[in-house]
């Protein structure tokens, strides 16, 4: 066992010391492109400024025939790519490399350390089982680190897609000062709890609750009554934010797999930010806009924030505003938000207008 003393030094002699805080960089939307097909990393210059994190996605979704030239792909973007990744660039840089026990992850984690380790801001590691799978990232990037001589460490973010994942959701959390987050991986992990879903994220019109009969007679029980179609995830989202909570660091949703369907994407995306999550994954061009949209706190709500925040002075106590009782407790919840719309201000020019047209709505 480490004592808790030990929890900060760096595993490597020479690698960077862990930090205690992780930063609160925007992270609305985590751009999935693979770095191996030329027409979508042909896009990533022009998106660098216009979608707060791009990943190389070296993992499912790259053919097994491609994955030496996704890593090489990878290298190339981000040596090529200005303002890419790195701590004061406007787009972060993230990689999602093959899982622990494929053959290519060792070298994933070797090569773009070494190659292009300054510019990485944070390695996604998939199908994380428990705490011993952060372990051995946590050390390998160190020695990596070390060798490549670099001066910050490259952080650590798991996709929770196992139930055993799911099960040692808070020990992954504290397994390491490098942990960033977390994301939902609904397809894997649908699969591995045998699920009965075939979609990649979202809800399903089959998990519903429906509205009691008038009476128990067999008319009754046929007609027709209302539905309510309920939130497959909801368990694990909850879990999933509590876990990240609790260890200072932020949970994230995952994919949300029907391109086409922007509205339910919305709906979900939506879900998890209202649960908590600081943001989520786009698999394409236009859920973007969808991301960014939905993570941004709405202006009237931070309008909102803003005059429980005036209203209450000094922060203690209870006042009414419209009819409402707002106290030391409610100060809080309107504190998330007013702080999230200055984080945010900071990098997207045209969210603070908004946010600074509106004022405190009054
Ligand atoms: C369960 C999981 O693991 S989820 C994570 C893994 N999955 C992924 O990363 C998937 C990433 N996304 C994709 O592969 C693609 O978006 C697909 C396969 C879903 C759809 O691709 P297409 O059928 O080409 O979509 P579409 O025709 O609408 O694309 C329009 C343009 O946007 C480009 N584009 C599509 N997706 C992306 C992307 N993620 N990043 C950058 N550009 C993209 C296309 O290359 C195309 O370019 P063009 O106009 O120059 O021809
Ligand atoms: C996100 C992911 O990898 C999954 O859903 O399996
Ligand atoms: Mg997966």
């Amino acid at each position: 066992m480490r004592s808790a003393k030990d929890f900060f030094a760096p595993l490597a002699v020479g690698a960077p010391t862990p930090l205690r805080e992780i930063p609160t960089r925007p992270s609305r939307a985590i751009h999935f492109f693979d770095p191996s097909n030329p027409k979508m990393a042909a896009k990533v210059p022009d998106m660098v400024g216009s979608v707060d994190v791009l990943l190389g996605n070296l993992e499912d979704a790259v053919k097994a025939d491609n994955k030496l030239a996704a890593r090489q792909g990878l290298v190339e973007v981000a040596r090529g790519t200005e303002g890419l990744g790195g701590p004061d660039s406007p787009t972060q840089l993230w990689t999602r490399v093959n899982a622990l026990d494929s053959p290519w992850g060792l070298d994933d984690l070797t090569t773009l350390v070494t190659e292009i380790g300054d510019r990485l801001d944070v390695v996604m590691v998939p199908k994380v089982q428990g705490a011993e799978d952060i372990h051995y990232v946590d050390r390998l990037l160190a020695q990596l680190e070390a060798k490549a001589g670099l001066d910050r460490p490259i952080l650590v973010h798991a996709i929770l897609e196992t139930a055993r994942g799911m099960v040692n959701v808070e020990e992954i959390c504290g397994a390491s000062p490098r942990m960033q987050g977390l994301s939902l991986g609904p397809a894997d992990l649908a699969a591995d709890r045998r699920m009965k879903t075939t979609r990649v994220g979202g809800g399903h019109p089959g998990y519903l609750v429906r509205q009691d009969p008038l009476s128990s007679s067999p008319e009754d029980v046929a007609r027709e009554r209302a539905t309510h179609q309920q939130d497959l995830w909801h368990y694990t989202i909850a879990r999933m934010v509590d876990a990240c909570a609790m260890h200072g660091i932020f949970p994230y949703y995952g994919p949300f797999g029907d391109i086409a369907d922007v509205v339910a994407c919305e709906d979900q995306f939506r879900n998890a930010f209202l649960l908590g999550c600081v943001g989520t994954w786009s698999l394409h061009p236009k859920q973007i806009a969808i991301a960014h949209r939905v993570f941004s706190p709405a202006p009237e709500d931070v309008a909102h924030a803003r005059r429980v925040v005036e209203a209450m002075g000094d922060g203690t106590g209870a006042v009414m505003l419209d009819g409402k009782m707002e106290d030391d407790a409610s100060l809080k919840q309107c504190l998330v938000m007013v702080e999230l719309a200055e984080q945010l201000s900071a990098v997207d020019p045209e969210l603070k207008q908004r946010y600074d047209a509106i004022g405190t709505g009054a």
